[in-house]
């Protein structure tokens, strides 16, 4: 299998502090990779460093063959990276629908004078920005409440949403920062169900994830931070029965059983 993203010695200091130290990370095209570890390992920081969010302080990162480390974050999305945020970052007043056009924008040419003057080429591109946004809200089971402000929909709904964004643009890659935060049980096992469908549609999915259970049962290969370092990387199996991953729990109080 072919990496798509792949970060050689990937370092972030703040200021005397190595959050993220000399990290060798591969994604695997195709499969669901998790990025775990103990409260304070590193895991946002290096999920926005592979996001190009944060600038890294040493090291490389490099998606689909290309070197990228020097890039920003928005330069990601037109070449098939997309990336959900923690909390999620919907307008609230605006409909489900017109926070998922959001996402396609990268993929329009219109300019701020086909805008003024109401283009043909602006009018084609709202109506296919409306469809794949509509398309996007339908696979993640949401084109019900398209045109409901974001604000009014549940937690777990606006957590969909977001996914949705992801996809809008058609990425080859999809960050997913702790999708199952703040959500109950039985919603965390539908997102699971909806991540898998994700990865089965070809997008190659990479998250982090405090929930252990989530991760152990729906990720093909997981990484282990601890104090900024990866301690492990392979299969949930291996993961799980690795004494530095075991020392590295016990020795916290992180949700290892959560
Ligand atoms: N912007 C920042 N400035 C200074 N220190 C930071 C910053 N962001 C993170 N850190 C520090 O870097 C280390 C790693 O933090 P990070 O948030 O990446 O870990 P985490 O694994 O995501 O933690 P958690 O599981 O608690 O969310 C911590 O010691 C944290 O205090």
């Amino acid at each position: 299998m072919a990496a798509i993203l792949e970060t050689r010695g990937l370092t972030k200091a703040f200021g005397g502090l190595v959050a993220v130290g000399d990290v060798d990370f591969t994604v695997e095209e195709g499969g669901i990779t998790g990025i775990i570890g103990p409260n304070g390992a590193g895991k946002s920081t290096f999920f926005n460093l592979i996001s190009l969010f944060y600038r890294s302080t040493s090291g490389t990162i490099t998606f689909r063959g290309e070197d990228v480390t020097r890039l920003k974050t928005h330069d990601m999305p037109p070449r098939g990276m997309a990336r959900t945020f923690q909390t999620t970052h919907l307008f609230s007043e605006a409909s489900v629908l017109d926070n998922v056009i959001v996402g396609y924008r990268h993929r329009t040419r219109a300019g701020l004078l086909d805008a003024l003057v109401n283009s043909p080429r602006e009018r084609r591109e709202i109506a296919e920005a409306r469809l794949r946004a509509m398309e996007a809200l339908d696979f993640v089971g949401l084109a019900d409440v398209a045109h409901t402000p974001a604000g009014l929909i549940s937690q777990e709904q606006q957590k969909r949403a977001a996914i949705a964004l992801g996809l809008v643009g058609g990425p080859h890659l999809l960050l997913l920062d702790e999708p199952a935060a703040g959500i109950n049980p039985e919603e965390t096992d539908e997102l699971g169900r909806l991540i898998r469908r994700i990865a089965a549609a070809g997008v190659t999915v990479c998250l982090i994830e405090h929930k252990m259970k989530m991760v152990m049962g729906l990720c093909d290969r997981i990484m282990v931070l601890h104090h900024g370092r990866k301690i492990a990387a392979g299969t949930p199996d291996e993961v799980r029965n690795d004494d530095a991953v075991i020392t590295a729990y016990l020795g916290s109080d992180a949700h290892a059983h959560a």
